[in-house]
């Protein structure tokens, strides 16, 4: 970060945690700090009460006496924090790659924690099993600490979040404003249900290197790839349409928590397409972030 070295800095940070508010006490009464004079004038509806930038300040004693706030000196825009969401096999796995590489965002998907715990043998991973093997929401007891915990890590903090496959109840959204975690994005990837059962049931995974194939549409390189592939255990017909009937039932409660920064994205395009519309609103956002980056003065 560059800095300004004859000042002392303090950050104000967009994470809610009042502790990280400290700054703020700084600035003069008769002029109340809200994080809407920084906010985006194009699309406010996407930012509207959130602090755009890690700013630092300090005290200057004016010749008249009276003491005011210097913002500016030193700055960093706040990183990006996103939410992706959609039906299973919209594509929220490819696209969070595209993302992240771009990006530099840690990628926190709520099913990889859960698969994670699972194969660790944990005890909440056997009970995450019953849930996933039906289809259903795995209880909020056990995916919110999770998630909350990976977001509260130092590389989540520093370089932005990009979080898959959470909130999926509006609980779930309500305990993660309740934590101080506010995202600037909430992606929607919408892909007709036909589609989404030829993707899940043709899916497999290559437990060598991670790459996802498609039986019919993304086929392995080779026999030898092939013969190692594996298959989720919940990307059958049978579990994808339950996984589809829950996500139909949860969807709506949560839009309707984000719809003020949600862009919905046609996820049937191909991968780059889809990409293509997603990298749009990431450069729009981050550019309104940095655009704010001027010296202000109360
Ligand atoms: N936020 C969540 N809350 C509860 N359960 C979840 C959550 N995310 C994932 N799961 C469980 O993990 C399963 C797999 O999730 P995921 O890997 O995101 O794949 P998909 O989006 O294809 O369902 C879900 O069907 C559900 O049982």
């Amino acid at each position: 970060m560059a800095s300004c070295s004859s000042l002392s800095f303090t950050p104000i940070s967009s994470n809610s945690n009042p502790k990280n508010h400290s700054s703020s006490s700084l600035i003069p009464s008769h002029r109340p700090f809200t994080s809407s004079h920084l906010s985006f004038s194009k699309s406010s509806s996407l930012h509207s009460r959130q602090t755009l930038f890690r700013t630092h300040c300090r005290r200057v004693p004016p010749p008249n006496g009276a003491s005011f706030l210097v913002l500016g000196c030193a700055k960093k825009a706040e990183p990006l924090r996103i939410m992706i969401s959609g039906a299973p096999a919209s594509g929220k796995g490819t696209q969070c790659e595209l993302i992240t590489n771009k990006y530099g965002l840690v990628h926190i998907a709520a099913g990889d924690l859960l698969r994670a715990e699972i194969a660790a043998g944990s005890e909440n991973g056997k009970q995450a099993k019953e849930y996933m093997d039906k289809g259903k929401l795995v209880p909020d007891e056990i995916v919110v600490t999770m998630v909350k915990e990976r977001l509260n890590g130092p590389d989540s903090q520093e370089k932005g979040w990009l979080l898959d496959g959470y909130p999926r109840s509006s609980s779930q959204a309500i305990a993660l404003k309740e934590f101080g975690f506010q995202p600037d994005l909430f992606i929607l990837l919408e892909v007709p249900e036909e589609i989404l059962v030829e993707r899940v049931v043709g899916r497999r995974l290559d437990p060598v290197t991670g790459k996802i194939y498609h039986l019919k549409y993304s086929p392995p390189e080779t026999e030898e790839i092939a013969a190692r592939l594996t298959q989720r255990f919940d990307d059958t017909e049978e579990k994808v349409k339950l996984r589809l009937h829950t996500h139909h039932q949860n969807v709506e409660a949560v839009l309707s928590l984000y719809k003020d920064i949600t862009v919905k994205v046609n996820g049937s395009a191909s991968k780059q397409d889809v990409f293509a519309q997603i990298d749009d609103a990431l450069t729009q956002l981050r550019e309104q972030k940095q655009g704010k980056l001027g010296t202000v003065a109360a």
